[in-house]
């Protein structure tokens, strides 16, 4: 027995206690077309808003919510949970392939939970930061996550913001709008240490941005913009802005006023 709730969401076997409004994705399985419904496409490196934005957005046009780094990390979760060495690429491939994501798509209220294990907070965590790289450049496991996410973005009816490094050129090429948001490296590096505090050393947030990204860029194209895709640079703008020039994009909203 499954319930639709507002946005569409399943809410039945996959809900876990506390974490309603979940979508079950246990492997990969051919994308439907996106057809009339919204699409935005949020790529960016790290600490240039993708997240805040894409759910304020979302929130706003009342769509889904789709944080695809999220994904990665839990995978990354997972596999430091089992004991595995992320530099066997095979084994962490084989791990991912069987795991059950359970994702809450409520911009409100995002939630995941991986093998029955709700890794919300957990993928937070410095430790998860620093090892993520290394499992989202796995390439069979970006593979296995792509056809997930595809699935999610199909599934998702009134349509979904989704936010990550590949979604623009990979994910959902095909969404009717496609962002790349930008920041300047500082800018980044601050909004990182004021969002982690003092208890994360200057070296270990440098670390979180700069290094992963070059890491992350040896697998997806996020630095430039591909052909047709806007790039928004947020440097100088507050979240509110940068909210409000995406949702400028959006079919039939230019010259919207915000929703109060
Ligand atoms: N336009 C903005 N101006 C100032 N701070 C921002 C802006 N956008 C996001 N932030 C803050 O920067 C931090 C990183 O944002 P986040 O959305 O997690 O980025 P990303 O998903 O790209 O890594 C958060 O603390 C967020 O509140
Ligand atoms: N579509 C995606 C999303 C994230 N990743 C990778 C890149 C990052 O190192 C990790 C975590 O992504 P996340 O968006 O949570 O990272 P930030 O919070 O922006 O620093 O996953 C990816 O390779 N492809």
């Amino acid at each position: 027995m499954s319930a639709v709730d507002a946005r569409g969401l399943s809410v039945g076997p996959g809900t876990l206690t506390g974490v309603s409004q979940v979508t079950r994705v246990q492997g990969p399985r051919a994308a439907a077309s996106s057809g009339e419904r919204l699409v935005v496409a949020i790529d960016g490196p790290s600490g240039s808003g993708k997240s805040s934005t894409a759910r304020g957005v979302a929130d706003r046009l009342g769509l889904a919510f789709l944080d695809t780094g999220a994904m990665y990390r839990a995978a990354t979760w997972l596999a430091v949970h089992e004991g595995l060495d992320l530099s066997d690429t095979d084994a962490v491939a084989e791990l991912v392939r069987d795991a059950v994501f359970d994702i809450a798509l409520d911009p409100a209220r995002p939630t995941i939970a991986v093998n029955g294990h709700d890794v919300t907070q957990a993928i937070r965590r410095p430790e998860v930061s620093a090892a993520v790289s290394a499992v989202a450049t796995n390439l069979d496991v970006r593979k296995d996550l792509v056809a997930r996410q595809q699935q999610l973005i199909a599934d998702a009816p009134a349509g979904v913001v989704a936010e990550g490094r590949d979604i623009t050129t990979v994910v959902a090429p095909d969404a009717q709008v496609r962002v790349l948001l930008v920041a300047d490296p500082a800018a980044r590096v601050a909004r990182r240490q004021a969002e982690l505090g003092s208890a994360v050393d200057a070296a270990a947030v440098t670390d979180q941005v700069i290094r992963r990204d070059a890491d992350d860029s040896t697998v997806a194209r996020f630095h430039d913009a591909a052909p047709g895709v806007t790039v928004v640079d947020s440097t100088h703008l507050d979240l509110t802005q940068v909210i409000e020039a995406i949702c400028a994009l959006a079919p039939g909203q230019a010259g919207a006023e915000p929703r109060p």
